[in-house]
């Protein structure tokens, strides 16, 4: 294998003491709405309510399998007007630090998009303790292939991920598709808050349940396999996209990235979004006035 080292990155993390490493990567501490524990119950229930509006909205296909094991499937929310085919598709990949959350509550983008003429798929994966890194990372890749199988006559497919979901887009991107029975073409990603770099993470408590090893951490950071994601995702345009009150350490992930792929040519644009903080910078999707759901319609215009 080989890793790609960029030369700008300032590894401040490892100067940190744990303490302040998992203060770094304690989201819910960062928020300036609310407590520690009233802004992650909100954020859930902000989810959970889109989610419910979607599913209410849309027609839906819900449970469909994308392989084998009772964690592999996802749900559907078809467009509410326009063609029954050739419509673009988003894929939905939800974060929760690969240990909470699921596809039942991640549904809520669909909301203004359903009703714009884009379809929206919500991923599901076995979190941890059950699934571990290189399973979660192999079925979200797969979840792709069995979409962009199924709705071979989209006019488009696009990614979008939160957090975690962030880091399993990008690890989407960087995928050596020559394993796989086809090869996606991703028109747009946007990473969503995401970690690129796993290996602050390892010495802290969102490890726990993980249990990565330094190698496991290396060949699923994104930020070590740019020139793999050049390869495979040269076509797509991606937007880094960051909460103005995520932490210090968050910011630099997607900066680092955000870098790593400007320098290697990619098509790549960075938003910082202003009054945001690391979980309405996602909730707020529900919104078709939001920012970030104008500029993915836009993008999807555009292509
Ligand atoms: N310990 C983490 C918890 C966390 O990130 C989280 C918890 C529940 C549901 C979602 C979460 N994070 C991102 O989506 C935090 O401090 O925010």
């Amino acid at each position: 294998m080989v890793l790609f080292s960029p030369a700008h990155t300032m590894a401040l993390w490892k100067g940190m003491k744990k303490d302040e490493l998992e203060r770094q990567y304690s989201p819910s501490q960062w928020s300036h709405r609310m407590s520690a524990d009233d802004v992650i119950k909100s954020h859930v229930a902000s989810l959970k309510e889109g989610t419910l509006k979607a599913r209410s909205l849309a027609k839906t296909l819900l449970d469909v399998p994308y392989g084998d094991g009772d964690g592999e499937k996802l749900d559907v929310y078809m467009p509410t007007n326009g063609p029954s085919q050739g419509f673009p598709i988003v894929i939905y990949i939800h974060g929760g630090y690969w240990q909470f959350l699921s596809k039942e509550e991640s549904g809520f983008m669909a909301v203004p998009l359903v009703q714009r003429g884009v379809a929206v798929a919500a991923v599901g994966y076995d979190i941890a303790p059950k699934g571990n890194m290189d399973l979660i990372v192999s079925q979200v890749r797969s979840s792709i292939v069995s979409i962009v199988q199924k709705y071979s006559h989209t006019s488009g497919v696009y990614l979008c991920g939160h957090s975690a979901g962030a880091h399993l887009a990008a690890m989407v991107l960087c995928t050596d598709w020559s394993q796989y029975s086809m090869t996606p073409q991703i028109k747009g990603a946007f990473l969503v808050s995401g970690i690129y770099d796993l290996l602050p993470i390892l010495s802290t408590y969102v490890n726990e349940p993980l249990k990565m090893t330094e190698d496991v951490a290396l060949r699923n950071s994104p930020g070590q396999l740019v020139p793999q994601l050049k390869q495979s995702s040269s076509a797509c345009h991606i937007v880094v996209a960051v909460a103005q009150n995520d932490s210090p350490e968050f910011r630099c992930q997607s900066e680092n990235f955000f870098k790593d792929l400007e320098s290697m040519g990619l098509t790549v644009t960075f938003e910082d979004v202003p009054d945001t903080d690391h979980f309405n910078v996602i909730e707020r999707f529900v919104d078709e006035d939001y920012q970030l759901t104008q500029l993915l319609l836009k993008i999807m215009e555009k292509n």
